[in-house]
């Protein structure tokens, strides 16, 4: 294992014309934990995700990636194929984005696409049945069916995902990132609609999925969410970082307070009444 830093931002900005969304942010994320990024509306945080993920070109700063074996990729010189095939960084949106015309295990295969293309020779043998893509082709159906067991779907496995649920569409969208076999999982608002119930179910299948070896990068206002499962939060503001710590230290911190009054004032009350 190669040090216990899987994500090291330094010096990251993003500028739009006159708007400077990320502004010189640094800031680390520990191998297997969950790591936040919190904040206000319109602080940066999506953007950062969108630097990492290859979506965006950083203006200037560097984001390394060390994988468990020591090889080091510096993703704001990669574009989004590479990262996620390569580098394997794996995201969520915001707004769900599956393919909704297509069954709940169709989604999952299509996040295997690269190992079964490679295993197809690029398609001739896959056509002709060679024993090789055959044994992928049943690997890659596997580890659909146990994604779709582990989120409570198996069942569904042929209903098309744009008729599941929202709360099972959420599930289903971390399950297809993780058929990818990220070292890093990003998830932008994976509580974003979800009730409470639902919501404590995607705290448990977080926890596990970290338990078992996957770092996460995770983006959320649902502040029950965040406190319970968080090891390191990293707050900002205008495009910094106001601060960083533990959930406890976080939730207690007047800027941090400051920060959610100035906003909104729901958010705020629920950063403050949030337990760890
Ligand atoms: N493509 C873009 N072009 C211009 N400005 C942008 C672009 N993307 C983001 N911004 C601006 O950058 C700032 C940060 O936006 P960003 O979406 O990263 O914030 P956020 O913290 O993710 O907000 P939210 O919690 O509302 O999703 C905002 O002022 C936003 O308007």
């Amino acid at each position: 294992m190669s040090g216990e830093t899987i994500l090291e931002v330094e010096g990251l900005t993003m500028r739009f014309g006159g708007v400077v969304a990320v502004n010189d942010l640094s800031f680390s994320a520990q191998r297997h934990k969950i790591t936040a990024l919190i904040g206000p509306n319109g602080a940066g945080k999506t953007t950062v995700f969108n630097c990492t993920t290859g979506f965006y070109k950083p203006t200037s700063g560097a984001i390394r990636l060390t994988h468990d074996d020591g090889r080091n990729f510096a993703l704001e010189r990669l574009n989004d194929f590479r990262i996620s095939k390569q580098a394997k960084v794996a995201r969520t949106f915001q707004n769900i984005r599956l393919f909704p015309g297509m069954t709940a295990l169709e989604n999952l295969m299509v996040a295997q696409h690269n190992a079964l293309m490679l295993a197809s020779g690029f398609t001739f043998l896959g056509l002709i049945g060679a024993p090789s893509y055959r044994a992928a082709e049943t690997h890659a159906i596997d580890q659909a069916k146990q994604w779709l067991e582990r989120i409570d779907l198996l069942e569904r496995a042929d209903d098309a995902a744009g008729n599941l649920p929202y709360g099972d569409q959420r599930r289903l969208e971390i399950a297809r990132a993780m058929c990818t076999g990220p070292a890093l999982l990003c998830l932008d608002e994976p509580a974003a609609g979800l009730n409470a119930r639902e919501s404590a179910g995607l705290s448990e299948l977080l926890l596990s999925i970290r338990d078992q070896g996957t770092s996460i990068l995770l983006i959320e206002h649902d502040m029950s969410v965040v406190m319970e499962i968080s090891d390191h939060i990293v707050v900002m503001d205008y495009g910094v970082k106001i601060a960083e710590g533990a959930p406890r230290d976080v939730r207690d911190n007047p800027k941090v307070i400051a920060a959610y009054l100035g906003a909104d004032e729901q958010e705020a009350a629920a950063v403050m009444e949030s337990s760890p």
